[in-house]
């Protein structure tokens, strides 16, 4: 983007999205259940897309290279392998949450209804606390970047992103926010492998592997990596790149994910039979873009430490992130730079774009409704709901700017310390009868004071006595802090609920927002004054009942408890499986044998990360297209009737069509 452009062009192509699918399909945003859940309909690879696109952040390709860059070959492995398993796991969330809860709008939603109104207040703190060290972290990131850049004034930058993100969220909703991922997660592909391939295949700096190998040899003989086997970039045998694999795990954990309703906004969207599946692809798809770009970029900026064109990195510079922009351009020059820089906004947009929406959600149902206006009526809603995105969308802004000013890093803000102990009761109150209400919110308000105090001990006791913002962003201070706060957290919910369990036999969760419940409650009611204004305030109201009962009557038939055990049980066999893969299997033997890849080794690692990349794009990109060709060929009948006899291409379809699509 140009310092003159004034929006981000997410922007624009987000909005012309959303009127297309307003216009040529069932799918319209304004109505509250397809603004933030897309009618729960959407099929698991444009899912994966979204999840793909949450999770890759400014950190994913900026921090990823510069552990590359610190520990060679270990580095994007701990990197992409450390923050993979969270997102395998997180399916068996998913499925637990389309059988316990599927018309839930949050998963705040399942903490009150099962927990009460303490409960709900001690977890949306956690929950919103996620969102904005999130959202700081991401427009933090990205204002840097385009400022580096293109020399924009990192304050206009912090508010333009987010700003602009918003505009399109707001006029299309979740399912605008899917299809801008969508789009996102393609150019995003569609870069990393121009990098994959001028490094490994054409750039006459290296150009092959055999040339990767040499220079990473030459510049290990010469300044050999500390802990390394052999001081060389070309082994898994690092300590350091160990420890730091141990530390992106916890944050992972500790961070995000499981408080984040970002995430748990795409399992509600999903289709309640492919949730696992959606999961499961986007966790293995999401591997391959740390792992690539970091050992295509991370690996070249050490490659070419003699090149001239190459920028000499301090280490503020690594921990700035900056060894992947500097061999871009090193590499590319100017175009380098500026593929580079769309990546990066590319990244922090879709991001931005699925923490807006999250927090407005959250917002909306859980305080506005919840506690402000629990008779809102659909127009209400929906109008809280726009007005969360944009509120959001400045404070967002705001909260970038003050982190830009105290000077915090990248890295500073991965505040596992004080998320990381809600972790575990949240998921044990979705998934586990037996979980205990006041063990688990004893855990998580216990495990984050404790987790704060070790984390300050920690630093004062490794950096004499000194406590600043450098010396708590120490890797083994926030390492401490974020352990015992995961830990505490933990055992303190586990081990109460094993001594008083509930039994509690999630009926209330299951029934919660239920449109058939809610019919019935209405009939009850003066709802049904509410009801009846609304319906009287919208068009085609009768197509709109029948597309509705289609959806109700399909999602029905895919919420059979049996087949979403069946589902769980597959989840959790699957994500154990890979987990023991990516963090035993694969790196330990690699690990204590000591290997140094050669030529051949090094070249086959590489090889299998490419294969693996074009496998993730196909996942993201060429599924989402076929499991949609109903929906495409809609909109281009639509668009054809149109283009023949105006006004004539209009979706008015008979029931059907929605599910169809
Ligand atoms: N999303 C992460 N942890 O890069």
């Amino acid at each position: 983007m140009s310092s003159s452009e004034v929006l981000p062009q997410g922007a624009g192509y987000g909005v012309g999205l959303t009127w297309l699918q307003a216009r040529y399909t069932p799918f319209s945003p304004s109505n509250s259940e397809e603004f933030s859940s897309a009618y729960r309909s959407v099929k698991p690879g444009l899912i994966a897309a979204g999840i793909v696109s949450a999770w890759t952040w400014a950190a994913t390709l900026l921090q990823s290279s510069a552990v590359a860059y610190k520990y060679g070959i270990s580095g994007p492995w701990w990197y992409a392998g450390g923050a993979t398993i969270q997102v395998l796991l997180f399916a068996q969330l998913a499925a637990k949450l389309k059988l316990n809860a599927p018309y839930a709008h949050t998963w705040l939603e399942i903490v009150y209804t099962r927990w009460g109104p303490i409960a709900h207040s001690v977890f949306l703190f956690f929950g919103l606390a996620t969102n904005v060290i999130v959202s700081s972290m991401l427009v933090l990131g990205g204002s840097a970047t385009v400022t580096d850049l293109t020399g924009m004034s990192t304050i206009a930058a912090c508010f333009l992103i987010p700003i602009g993100v918003a505009i399109y969220v707001v006029a299309g909703g979740m399912r605008a926010t899917l299809l801008c991922d969508y789009t996102h997660t393609t150019v995003l592909f569609a870069i990393i492998f121009v990098f994959t391939f001028t490094v490994y295949a054409t750039s006459p700096k290296i150009g092959s592997f055999e040339k990767m190998h040499e220079l990473l040899t030459t510049v290990a003989e010469t300044s050999p990596v500390p802990g390394n086997a052999g001081g060389s970039y070309l082994t898994i045998r690092s300590k350091n790149g160990l420890v730091f694999g141990v530390i992106n795990i916890i944050g992972n954990f500790a961070t995000v994910q499981f408080n984040d309703q970002a995430y748990w906004q795409r399992a509600i969207a999903s289709k309640p039979a492919t949730c696992v599946k959606a999961y499961l692809y986007g966790g293995l798809a999401w591997f391959a873009i740390p792992f690539i770009f970091s050992t295509t970029l991370g690996l070249s900026a050490v490659a070419l430490r003699n090149d001239p064109a190459m920028r000499v990195l301090t280490p503020d510079d690594v921990s700035a992130g900056l060894p992947a922009p500097a061999a871009a351009a090193a590499l590319l020059g100017k175009s380098g730079a500026a593929a580079l820089l769309i990546v990066l906004f590319l990244a922090v947009t879709s991001a931005t774009a699925a923490e807006l929406i999250a927090v407005s959600s959250v917002l909306t149902y859980d305080i506005y409704k919840r506690y402000l206006n629990p008779r809102a009526t659909e127009a209400q809603i929906m109008r809280v709901s726009h007005l969360m995105v944009a509120a959001f969308a400045i404070f967002m802004g705001l909260a970038g700017l003050v982190f830009f000013f105290i000077g915090v890093s990248l890295g500073w803000l991965y505040m596992g310390v004080i998320l990381g102990s809600a972790v575990v009761p949240i998921a044990l109150c979705v998934t586990w009868r037996k979980a205990n209400k006041i063990g688990c919110m004893l855990g998580a308000v216990l495990g984050f004071f404790l987790g704060i105090m070790s984390w300050l001990v920690a630093t004062a006791t490794l950096n004499d006595n000194v406590i600043n913002v450098t010396t708590t962003g120490g890797d083994f201070e926030m390492l401490t802090g974020n352990l015992v706060s995961i830990f505490v957290g933990g055992v303190v919910s586990v081990i109460s609920s094993l001594i008083w369990p509930e039994n509690f036999d999630f009926d209330i969760t299951r029934s919660m927002n239920s449109p058939h419940v809610q019919q019935s409650f209405a009939d009850e009611t003066d709802f049904k004054e509410d009801i009846k204004e609304e319906s009287l305030s919208k068009t085609p109201s009768e197509k709109d009942e029948k597309d509705l009962q289609q959806v109700f009557i399909e999602e029905e038939k895919e919420l059979d408890p049996v087949e979403l055990q069946k589902a769980f049980n597959f989840a959790a066999w699957c994500s154990v499986i890979l987990l023991l893969i990516f963090i035993i299997i694969i790196p330990l033997p690699l690990f204590f044998a000591q290997t140094i890849f050669g030529v051949r080794g090094f070249t086959a690692w590489v090889t299998i990360g490419i294969i693996w990349a074009f496998a993730s794009a196909l996942t993201v990109i060429i599924l989402p297209l076929f499991e949609s060709r109903a929906a495409l060929a809609m909109v281009a009948r639509g668009v054809l009737k149109d283009i023949f006899k105006n006004g004539s291409g209009k979706y008015d379809a008979s029931p059907g069509e929605l599910s169809k699509a």
